[in-house]
């Protein structure tokens, strides 16, 4: 079996680009962060040694710092960037800027927690925290005003335990005075989420208090409130999580439902990511063939059958990412809802069944027919999962205006919807009329409501004279007398759970957002193109296999998402 190390061999013909898919295929500890750098991006200061520079953006600013340079087991040169230990460095304004927040909701409640983050959070525990251990709370500031760094920059100062939780007064940087009787802990950078030193203040949730405390937190040196999900992409920035942890902390802040709750606590805690390195790493495997076949040639230093082995195994790959693109948007619809759209002829008990649904009178039910006439749309959770069901106008042939358009627009809702949902009356005996039938798919779901109107013995006559289309999914009960619903919700539950929640082999669908259907959809086309490629044109075949996975790399925002950053962070809250 060939490996990297094999393919790392070739050093001088490697181009940039396969460098940095080696360096990243390593094991990477979490602590350090690697950067691979374009050439130009570093100057040679001595036979031996290499000095790199490499920039980042980070809250609007760019950060220049200097790259040590290192060899990894393979044998290829890979950048090492350190945290927190180059002393000697001046901070640029983005790294010095200590962010700090409420991170908890504002308003009264028991607890509020305080979160500050960055090189003058140890200023902050030495002007604003007082141990119950070291006296009284409310002695003078034993820090003078202005005293430390005024450009934020990291003071000695004596700081708590790292992660232990203490007992200790709140205090005014300046005044010293008691704000607050609470708790603070102390996480030493660079074990903490951001990397940073940060503290955390925990103090009683009330107007006043979160006030002067705030007010006392703006007054420290180099510090400023953090904006919006700032704490986590000072941590996705400094390597700590990747991209789709991102996604997975904002969506497990947003989930409502169980099932968002169960999708985003496996992203947070890495098993997207894991799930996509491996498809990664399977494309690396292939690219690494064809690669030392470039270099050697099939028949010298190599097994004869490479070229297939690589093929075999992007054919595997390809199907497996298909599987996944084919898997009915189940992630991205557990995390936004899954719209369901009520239909049927008028007066069936449609605007029952969503009031029933959603156990609140918020449509007009009335005796009349075509008493509906918009499009009424509410959350609910069904079964643990999120979905907006919509209640839509009676479809007939109309000459009223209002009513025409309401049919207008309930045909689209159901066209937009992922599951359609008919509700029909067994009372009414003209059946399913035509404009109904139009919009009845085999994937429909039919609700026969009324059964309170019709003889038991005479209910399977009525169903079938309904003439629904073979293989349909039906229930059978009372909206208005509550008679059958409960079997219709379990029903409808378990229909949901299979369409959208449950994969084959029980996994979490992959698939959470739509950025990711489309790196995995462009991946899988440069696999497609790979695979098109002839065993003689292996140099064209690698570059589509390198491809492939620059696209896999972007989801965990390996390489090139800056576009994507502002818009992921800018739908977190403050103090996350
Ligand atoms: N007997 C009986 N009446 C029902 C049942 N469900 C709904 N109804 C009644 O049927 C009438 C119409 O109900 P709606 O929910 O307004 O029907 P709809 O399909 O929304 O009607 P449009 O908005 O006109 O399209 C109302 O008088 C309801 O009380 C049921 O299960 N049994
Ligand atoms: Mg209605």
């Amino acid at each position: 079996m060939l490996s990297l190390a094999l393919a790392a061999r070739r050093g001088t013909k490697r181009t940039s680009e396969t460098r940095q898919f080696l360096t990243r295929s390593s094991c990477l500890p979490t602590k350090t962060h690697w950067h691979t750098l374009a050439p130009s991006n570093y100057s040679r200061v001595s036979s031996s040694r290499l000095k790199y520079t490499s920039t980042i953006s980070a809250a609007g600013a760019d950060i220049t710092y200097p790259t040590g340079i290192s060899n990894n087991s393979a044998g290829s040169k890979i950048l090492r960037r350190k945290f927190h230990d180059d002393a000697g460095l001046v901070p640029s304004p983005a790294q010095r800027a200590t962010i700090y927040a409420l991170a908890t909701p504002p308003g009264k409640a028991a607890i509020a927690i305080i979160r500050v983050s960055g090189p003058a959070a140890r200023t902050v525990y030495s002007r604003m925290v007082r141990p119950a251990r070291r006296g009284l709370p409310n002695l003078p500031a034993s820090a003078s005003p202005g005293s430390g760094s005024d450009l934020g920059q990291p003071v000695l100062t004596r700081v708590g335990k790292h992660k232990m939780m203490e007992r200790c007064g709140v205090v005014d940087c300046d005044s010293g005075e008691l704000l607050d009787d609470g708790m603070c802990v102390f996480f030493e950078g660079p074990k903490s989420f951001t990397t940073e030193d940060t503290v955390e203040l925990y103090v009683h949730s009330g107007r006043a208090v979160l006030a002067a405390v705030l007010s006392s937190l703006s007054r420290v040196p180099g510090t400023r409130p953090a904006e919006r999900g700032e704490f986590t992409r000072r941590a996705f920035e400094a390597g700590r999580i990747d991209l789709t942890e991102v996604e997975g902390i904002r969506d497990l802040v947003e989930a409502e439902t169980e099932a968002q709750r169960r999708l985003a606590v496996h992203a947070a805690r890495g098993t997207t990511r894991a799930r996509f390195e491996e498809i990664r790493a399977e494309i690396i495997r292939c690219l690494a063939m064809v690669e030392a076949l470039i270099d050697f040639g099939e028949g010298e230093d190599i097994e004869e059958g490479v070229y297939q082995q690589a093929r075999d195994l992007t054919l595997n790959l390809r199907e497996k990412i298909n599987g996944h693109l084919s898997d009915n948007r189940r992630g991205e619809l557990v995390r936004s809802g899954i719209r369901i759209a009520i239909f049927g002829p008028p007066n069936a008990g449609k605007s029952s069944l969503l009031n029933f649904l959603v156990q609140r009178e918020a449509a007009i039910v009335t005796p009349l027919p075509g008493t509906t006439r918009d499009v009424l749309e509410l959350s609910l959770d069904v079964g643990g999962m999120p979905v907006i069901v919509c209640d839509t106008a009676g479809l007939r042939d109309t000459t009223d205006v209002v009513e025409k358009i309401g049919v207008e627009r309930a045909a689209k809702a159901v066209e937009e919807a992922d599951v359609s949902l008919c509700v029909l009356s067994l009372e009414d005996s003209a059946g399913v009329t035509e404009d109904v039938r139009r919009m009845l798919q085999p994937s429909s779901l039919v609700l026969l409501n009324k059964t309170d109107l019709v003889p038991e013995a005479a209910v399977v006559d009525r169903v079938q004279r309904l003439g629904l289309p073979a293989g349909t999914t039906w229930w059978a009960g009372s909206v208005k007398k509550d008679a059958g619903m409960k079997e219709f919700t379990n029903g409808l539950t378990k229909v949901l759970k299979e369409r959208f929640c449950e994969t084959e082999d029980g996994t979490e669908p992959l698939i959470t957002q739509e950025r990711h259907r489309v790196h995995l959809q462009r991946a899988s086309e440069y696999l497609d193109a790979f695979l098109e490629t002839d065993a003689h044109d292996v140099v064209l075949g690698a570059e589509e296999l390198r491809y492939a996975a620059v696209e896999i790399g972007m989801v965990s925002g390996m390489v090139g998402v800056e576009d994507v950053l502002d818009v992921v962070f800018g739908e977190f809250c403050i103090g996350k």
